[in-house]
């Protein structure tokens, strides 16, 4: 199989879908692996780390996109990306298609085969190429609030762990999976009075021994909410329904109740975010103010590191991505339901359920979508 990695093109994204040892992988596996010219020198993987791997240099994406057959990212296809794939081709990269009707719609018409890293799923549960990422983003997400608490940055001028006779500030985390409970590492870390919400009790217990009394656990309700989003100095948004449209837990009225100067950072942005006031932001210009408080909703965080992110991620990748190189996608699929699970777009039809209820496409089944590859 030819495996095509372009350079990405969203702004400030300096990741890159294989890294020299993941070319060399699926060189030794017998493929050929075509990589965009410059596409990792900004990370320190510069083309002739990928040359002595086995790869070829070309210099344009839509020679890439044009032969290869399975196409590695990091982030969704831009419009321009989508338009140059085409039926039958591989698309395996981060999607995010719930809250991204343009996207999908440049998705189906293409006739590609897509697999979504974010919906790949693993036996006893969890979302391995979704988690290293979290991971980044979560321990991100307390840098980024951090900062943007300080007064040159709109915040309120409040240093997360306070000082010997000064109380700290008042950190309240939604959602305690991978990304809430890499955000509670660093708050704890640094001092902050954390609280973490969560609508699984069994999750709630795991971090209550995880921490030993260090943060306040609370079962995830809208009272609470309503209690817990005005006094809080940094909220972070950390919530996920796979695959789905995150839900709006913080309102644009909780918004308007809390002090000037407090901090949001909505991760779960790439699923459309899960405050009502959260539009997606760059790292460019990552943040904006509402009712004085100051909104961080970067959709790429992972990028901001993407030397550490893109190790990280293919580290996950990897395997998935030999095992569909060697077997072709529909036999990878067939042998591997967790890998199936990352199929949200085939031969113009929709084949993950909460994006087809979402965006209002008729849902095909996986299996019965493949049937006809
Ligand atoms: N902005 C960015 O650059 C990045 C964003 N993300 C996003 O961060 C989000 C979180 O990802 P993970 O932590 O990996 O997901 P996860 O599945 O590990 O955790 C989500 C948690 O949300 C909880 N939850 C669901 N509904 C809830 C509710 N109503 N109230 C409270 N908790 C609720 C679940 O019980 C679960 O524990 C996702 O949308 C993911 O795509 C991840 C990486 C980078
Ligand atoms: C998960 C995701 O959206 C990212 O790493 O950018
Ligand atoms: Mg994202």
């Amino acid at each position: 199989m030819i495996i095509g990695v372009p350079k990405e093109i969203k702004n400030h994204e300096y990741r890159i879908g294989l890294t020299p040892a993941g070319v060399k992988e699926l060189i030794v596996n017998g493929h050929d692996v075509i990589v965009e010219n410059n596409g990792g020198a900004a990370i320190g993987f510069d083309n002739e780390q990928y040359i002595n791997a086995g790869a070829k240099i070309i210099d344009s994406a839509a020679e890439i996109f044009a032969t290869a057959d399975m196409i590695i990212k990091v982030k969704e296809p831009q419009p321009n990306e989508c338009k140059m794939l085409r039926p039958g081709q591989i698309l395996f990269t981060y999607l995010h298609l719930a809250p991204d009707p343009q996207q999908t719609e440049l998705l189906v018409a293409s006739g590609a085969t897509c697999i979504a890293y974010e919906t790949v799923t693993q036996a006893g549960g969890g979302l391995p190429l979704l988690a290293p990422m979290s991971e980044v983003a979560g321990r991100m997400s307390i840098q980024a609030g951090a900062h943007a608490l300080e007064k040159a940055q709109g915040g309120l001028g409040a240093l997360l762990g306070g000082v010997p006779g000064v109380a700290p500030a008042k950190v309240l985390i939604v959602g305690g999976g991978v990304v809430g409970t890499q955000a509670a590492r660093m708050a704890v870390g640094m001092g902050a009075d954390v609280t973490i919400l969560d609508r699984s009790l069994p999750r709630l217990r795991q971090l209550d021994t995880e921490f030993n009394g260090r943060l306040k656990t609370v079962y995830s309700t809208a009272d609470a909410m309503d209690q817990l989003v005005v006094d809080a100095d940094l909220v972070i948004g950390a919530v996920l329904i796979p695959g789905a449209a995150a839900p709006k837990l913080v309102t644009a009225q909780h918004i308007k109740m809390m002090k000037k100067g407090a901090v949001v950072v909505d991760v779960a942005i790439d699923q459309g975010g899960c405050f009502e006031t959260s539009k997606a932001t760059t790292h460019q210009d990552p943040t904006y103010v509402v009712d004085g408080v100051v909104h961080y909703c970067v959709a790429n965080m992972p990028g901001g590191v993407a030397r550490t992110s893109t190790l990280a991620l293919t580290n996950a990748t990897m395997p998935f991505t030999v095992t569909i190189a060697n077997k072709g996608a529909k036999q990878a699929m067939l042998d591997d339901a967790h890998l199936m699970a990352g199929l949200n777009v085939l031969g113009g039809q929709i084949t993950y359920k909460p994006v087809a209820d979402v965006l209002g496409y008729e849902y095909v089944a996986p299996e019965q979508a493949l049937a006809a590859l």
